[in-house]
Parts: C-alpha cells; structure tokens; sequence
C-alpha cells in the first residue's frame, strides 16, 4: 500500500506538427495517503496531464516521480499495469462504461484475468451496495441516471481496494445537486478506507471543501493551501 507520491521537477511536452505544447513546467508536489485533494485551475492548466502522470498513465518528460521512494515508471509494462491495478482506482468525467454489460459486470470487469484472494461476485455487489447501488445491479447503463453511472463508475474504480483514487473532473456531466453527492461520496471512501484522493474540478465550491486545494495556471502551481475542511 503506497503511502507517500512525491513529484519533483516534473515537466511534461508533446511536440506535434512543429510546435512544442508545454504542459507541465515544474512541478514540485507531495501527497500523502490520507489527504484529500482538490486541483483546481483554467482549462489547459495542467491538471488531467498531472493526473496522468500521478497515474503512471503517461510519463514525464523530465522529472522524476517516486510512490514511497520508488521509481514505478522505471518498471515494465506488465510491473506497470500490476502495479496500477493494486494501488491506483481511477475515474473520468465520461463514466466510460460498457453499454451492454450491467452496472454489476461493469465493476466487475477490472478483475477480469486477475487473481485475487476474494469472491469476485460478492466484491462486486459489496461495491454497489456501497455507492448506494444495490438495487441496480442488473440495470444496464442506459438506464441509470448520470449519477447513478458514476456512481458504477465509482464502484468500478474501488473494486480492487486501490490506495488512491485519482478523480478526473468526476462531476463535469454533473448537475450541482447530483454532483455534490458524488463529492460526498468521495469523502466517505476517503475516510473510511482511508484512499488518498486527488481530485480535479472547475467548481470552486467543491474545491473549498477539500483538505488541501492546489491551484495550477500554465502548467505550474499557482498555490497549495489547506482547505476549509480541516
Ligand atoms: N496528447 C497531447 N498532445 C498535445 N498537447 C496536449 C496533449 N494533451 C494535453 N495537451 C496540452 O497540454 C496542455 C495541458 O492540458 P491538460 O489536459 O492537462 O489541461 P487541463 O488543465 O486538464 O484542462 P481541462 O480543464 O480543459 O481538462 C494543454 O495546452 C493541452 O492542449
């Protein structure tokens, strides 16, 4: 179980068609497993590319990121991918699942080829029933609402007991309403399986809920501060 990320120096660029786009400049960050974090900041600014990389989704271009004092991105494909799935849960925006399968094989599809020392079908509904889905779990996504997709989402991402969870604007096709319950919902697996959050969002009002709100403009962090909510 990681406990500690640390970012430093980190730099991100794509060249493409002779132009070079800087993402990320230099960032220095640390966060620790039981934080829950919001980064917030203009579109452009940075802030999926960082999660990314937090995510071993893409590597930087410079700079170096270490999960307890590890280089992880140094590792193979297959260490990569075994690694994500034990410790990273990740969720989108677009809820990104499958249309024919059920909310109940969509959160089971993260084991699907995997070993683990649980029944699978009772995880699964174990999950569900935790983002309040027990009564949906043979409904296909088509008939959920946009919060009750993310909520599948959710329980998808949280299925393998990962230690952080990495939250891409999850409440961008969102209602307000609808959307602070998923914020809520975060907060409660944050505190009571004690996942490391990091949170992306263009709400200002839900980043002022957070423990720690990181501000990125232009590729840098603008700021780092402590939330309202500690
Ligand atoms: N694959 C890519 N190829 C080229 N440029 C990219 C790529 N991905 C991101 N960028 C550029 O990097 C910069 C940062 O993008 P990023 O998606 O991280 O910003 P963001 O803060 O998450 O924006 P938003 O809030 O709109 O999602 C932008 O200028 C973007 O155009």
């Amino acid at each position: 179980m990681i406990s500690r990320i640390e970012c430093t120096n980190l730099k991100r660029y794509y060249k493409g068609d002779g132009t070079k786009t800087i993402a990320l400049k230099n960032v220095n960050l640390r966060f620790q497993k039981g934080e829950f974090t919001a980064i917030i900041g203009p579109s452009g600014s940075g802030k999926s590319t960082l999660l990314s990389l937090i995510g071993t989704l893409d590597s930087p271009s410079e700079g170096v990121i270490t999960y307890d004092a590890e280089e992880i991105l140094k590792k193979s494909k297959g260490k990569l991918a075994d690694f994500r799935f034990q410790e990273i849960g990740f969720i989108f925006q677009q809820f990104h699942l499958l249309p024919t399968l059920t909310a109940l094989e969509n959160v089971l599809t993260p084991l699907f080829s995997r070993k683990v020392p649980y029944n699978k079908l009772e995880r699964a509904k174990e999950v569900l029933k935790q983002v309040g889905l027990q009564d949906k779990m043979n409904s296909l996504p088509s008939q959920l609402s946009g919060g009750q997709q993310q909520r599948v989402a959710i329980a998808r991402a949280i299925i393998h007991k990962p230690s952080w969870l990495l939250a891409d604007e999850p409440t961008g096709n969102l209602d307000t309403e609808t959307g602070e319950r998923i914020y809520e919902l975060l907060k409660e697996l944050n505190e009571q399986e004690e996942c490391g959050v990091l949170f992306v969002t263009h709400d200002p009002a839900l980043a002022a809920k957070a423990n720690r709100i990181i501000t990125m403009k232009d590729g840098v962090v603008l700021s780092d501060k402590v939330g309202i909510s500690i």
